[in-house]
């Protein structure tokens, strides 16, 4: 350091001053004289990240996002480079363009920074050929494949809440329906839950830890090279001390089983992925040359995506709707009188405890709506996605934003624009999807995103959430054990909410 102070001819205390001068000098510059410094927002985040890491960090930047677009309107600069769009074309300009997607995604790789996913993959052409053998795996058909196997994993859940509500034992429901979408995805991925339902509990405490890890990921992506540096490196994979924690390690090994056992035919997503496999293994087509072919580690990358991001999601979207519904008057019971109707009576389908079918729940108008209501309230994914402007930039309102900028569009921004869904935006109401104006709607409803970038597990989620309402619409009710508190969540990459206990009642049961 001292050499290198020499070499300036600089002493310590100007050395300090230099740098100094020079923050300064790009604070003022990002400020008042960036190409998009005319654009509203926090000061603060006009010269710096740390406001948006901030925010991230508090756990509420989509309320906060909102509140930010209530008062500047269809911009607002949430860092030096990147604007927060809330304008109705904000859908269709931005993330269904074939847009790169911004640099906070290269985070996600696995099984370290060396190898591309395909939500890690920023040029949309890459990121559509990594996803073209994954994402037939997750069409309605053949997933509706592994109902009966999904239908065994929600039988245990729904056995435990009989028990709870003959010991009128007060539950979370976060926990108990994390533990179920979980052994979902395990089931629907490679036939095999990952064990929590069976065990009754979180094990190696992976669902208590995953609030760290959320946080951690959502601001990792803004210094990837530091996560490069400390986990994401061949060194820590060749060490095998990577974090992963027991739904990772799970995956991992019935991957392996299964590829030792070639002769195991399997209807899961595992065993179309390893046909993929097979028929593309002696094809070496080239990453961006447009020619199918897949790897083996794309195969553990598709398994690590679903079970990173295919169970707390759902969990979310599921706890919505009880939360939702138990405070709607009469909305529980009206959806229950259609679920009855629809199956003939109460119990009907395999009698009271047999899981209701994905075909039976999709005849349900009602409770349909009253799940995307809860999809659209209160949105899994709670940060904004982010997209870079090409060439020509790209024109909202009187602001041309240049090339280069980066722009997000966030999912709860655009759910509860009053602009778009009318006065009562920010309240849950069901009845909104039977009004004249919903079909002209739709196109706002983003919870999956939008464009090539966009969920692949909407099937997988559709089928959950549709048999698991149903069920619990046609056989329990929900008692929060204290009516008035309201649930508390934290807004990272997903929003995952909890702390409102509540007592399971089976129907019928006093
Ligand atoms: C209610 C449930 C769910 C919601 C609301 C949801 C929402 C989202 C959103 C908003 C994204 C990001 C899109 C973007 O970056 O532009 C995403 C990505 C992803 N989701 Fe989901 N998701 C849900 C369930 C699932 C399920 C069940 C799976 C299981 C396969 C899944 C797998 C993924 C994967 C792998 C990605 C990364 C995709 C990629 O860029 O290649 N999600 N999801």
């Amino acid at each position: 350091m001292g050499a290198f102070h020499g070499l300036l001819g600089l002493s310590g205390g100007q050395l300090a001053g230099v740098i100094a001068i020079a923050i300064f000098t790009l604070c003022i510059y990002r400020r008042y004289l960036s190409p998009i410094s005319h654009v509203p927002g926090p000061f603060v985040a006009s010269f710096t990240r740390l406001w948006h890491i901030h925010r991230i960090l508090k756990g509420d930047q989509n309320l906060e996002l909102i509140r930010l677009h209530d008062k500047h309107g269809h911009l607002v600069r949430i860092a030096p480079n990147e604007i927060s769009l809330s304008h109705p074309s904000a859908i269709k300009k931005i993330l269904s363009a074939p847009l790169h997607k911004g640099p906070w995604y290269k985070v996600i790789a696995f099984p370290d920074g060396r190898f591309q996913s395909p939500m890690g993959a920023t040029d949309p052409a890459i990121k559509n050929e990594l996803s073209r053998h994954l994402s037939a795996a997750y069409t309605l058909p053949n997933l509706l494949r592994s109902e009966d196997g999904i239908d065994a994993t929600l039988s245990r859940l729904f056995t435990w809440f009989d028990r709870f509500s003959t010991q009128k034992k007060a539950i979370e429901l976060a926990d108990w329906f994390t533990f179920a979408t979980s052994d979902v995805i395990g089931e629907v991925i490679f036939s095999k839950p990952m064990g929590f339902l069976e065990a009754g509990k979180d094990i190696d405490n992976t669902i208590a830890n995953s609030h760290a890890q959320a946080a951690y990921v959502s601001i990792a992506g803004f210094f990837r090279w530091v996560h490069v540096a400390l986990l994401s490196n061949r060194f820590v994979t060749w060490l095998g001390i990577a974090p992963w924690g027991h739904l990772i390690n799970t995956a991992m090994s019935a991957i392996k089983e299964r590829m030792d056992r070639p002769d195991v035919e399997r209807v899961d997503a595992l065993g179309h992925w390893l046909r993929m496999l097979e028929s593309t293994r002696s094809f070496d087509g080239k990453l961006g040359s447009g020619k199918a072919r897949m790897e083996e580690h794309e195969v553990r990358s598709a398994a690590f995506g679903a079970i990173a991001a295919g169970n707390e999601t759902v969990a979310a979207g599921l706890q919505a709707f009880v939360y939702y519904m138990i405070r709607c008057p009469g909305a529980w019971e009206r959806a229950r009188k259609e679920v009855d109707e629809v199956l003939g009576g109460e119990g009907g389908e395999g009698g009271p405890g047999g899981v209701v079918s994905y075909a039976s729940a999709q005849k349900m108008v009602y409770l349909q709506a009253c799940i995307k209501e809860a999809l659209r309230i209160f949105g899994p994914a709670s940060m904004g996605l982010p997209r870079v402007v090409g060439k020509g930039g790209m024109t909202f309102d009187e602001y041309t934003i240049p090339e280069g900028v980066i722009v997000s569009v966030n999912i709860w921004v655009m759910h509860h624009s009053k602009e778009i869904w009318g006065e009562d935006a920010r309240e849950f109401n069901p009845d909104r999807w039977f009004r004249p104006n919903a079909a002209s709607l739709e196109k706002y409803f983003i919870p999956w995103g939008a464009g090539y970038s966009s969920c692949p597990g909407p099937n997988i989620a559709k089928i959950e959430l549709s048999k698991i309402c149903a069920t619990l619409v046609r056989d329990y009710e929900f008692d929060q054990v204290d009516p008035k508190q309201e649930w508390s969540w934290k807004a990272y990459f997903t929003a995952v909410p909890g702390g409102w206990p509540v007592y399971v009642k089976k129907r019928g049961h006093h």
